[in-house]
């Protein structure tokens, strides 16, 4: 990893929002999947969460621009287990839904931590979804169409939680926890290494003041 290359990732570390994520209930098309990924990473979600009863790893296209590589994404096997996860972290489930009880998508607080649920292309959200979040929220809608693509209501929604948070200085300081952010660092900046690392069962090493790898005693290095 070169010294620009270490600087450009410590500054996207430095704005990850870890109480800021989104999950996506069986979103299944790749490229509907790639492009929330990529307002995901736009906006500073450390972590995204997906709905994948098949149990698979979902799959990406070029939409994504290579934002799988920079968001980890986590799937569950059912959407109580994946808002249970999200409730137990102290997370609001905000959900995407047009339903009587929504409101404007701009009303709400972002700046807690929120989780945004988005529903599947064809069905929206589930029943069992609505009924586990803790607010619906809805982007007014004032043409012929009742409801917009997925990644596009995802993107107009995560920015409005990139307003609040900016305006709220929450961009202004690391927000990840130094073990979270250093791991972080050395899986983005080696990611082959890390993942030898993981297979061998040894903690990462060190990184120095360019991010150039400080090998422990006996242990593999790369420049
Ligand atoms: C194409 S829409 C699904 C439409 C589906 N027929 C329905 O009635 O919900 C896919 C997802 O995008 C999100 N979405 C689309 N338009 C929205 C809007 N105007 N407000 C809030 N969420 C929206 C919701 O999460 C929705 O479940």
């Amino acid at each position: 990893m070169t010294p620009e290359r270490y600087r450009k990732l410590r500054a996207v570390l430095d704005k990850r929002q870890p109480d800021l994520t989104v999950l996506m209930e069986n979103v299944h098309k790749p490229h509907n999947l790639s492009a929330i990924l990529r307002t995901a990473d736009a906006v500073g979600v450390y972590e995204a969460h997906a709905v994948n009863p098949t149990g698979g790893v979902p799959t990406y296209n070029e939409t994504s621009g290579g934002s799988e590589k920079w968001v980890y994404l986590r799937v569950h096997p059912d959407i109580a287990t994946a808002v249970q996860h999200l409730k137990e972290r102290g997370f609001l489930v905000y959900a995407a839904h047009l339903s009587d009880e929504a409101v404007d998508y701009r009303a709400v607080d972002y700046t807690r931590p929120v989780a945004v649920l988005l529903g599947a292309e064809k069905w929206g959200v589930s029943p069992e979804a609505a009924a586990l979040a803790d607010r619906h929220i809805v982007i007014p809608m004032m043409g012929m169409v009742q409801s917009l693509n997925v990644s596009v209501a995802a993107a107009v929604i995560l920015f409005e939680a990139q307003r609040q948070r900016q305006a709220a200085g929450l961009y202004d300081r690391v927000r990840l926890d130094p073990e979270t952010y250093r791991r972080t660092l050395f899986e983005w900046g080696y990611p082959k290494l890390a993942a030898l690392y993981r297979k061998e069962g040894r903690p990462y090493p060190e990184l120095g003041p360019d991010g150039e790898v400080r090998a422990p005693t006996g242990g593999p290095a790369a420049g």
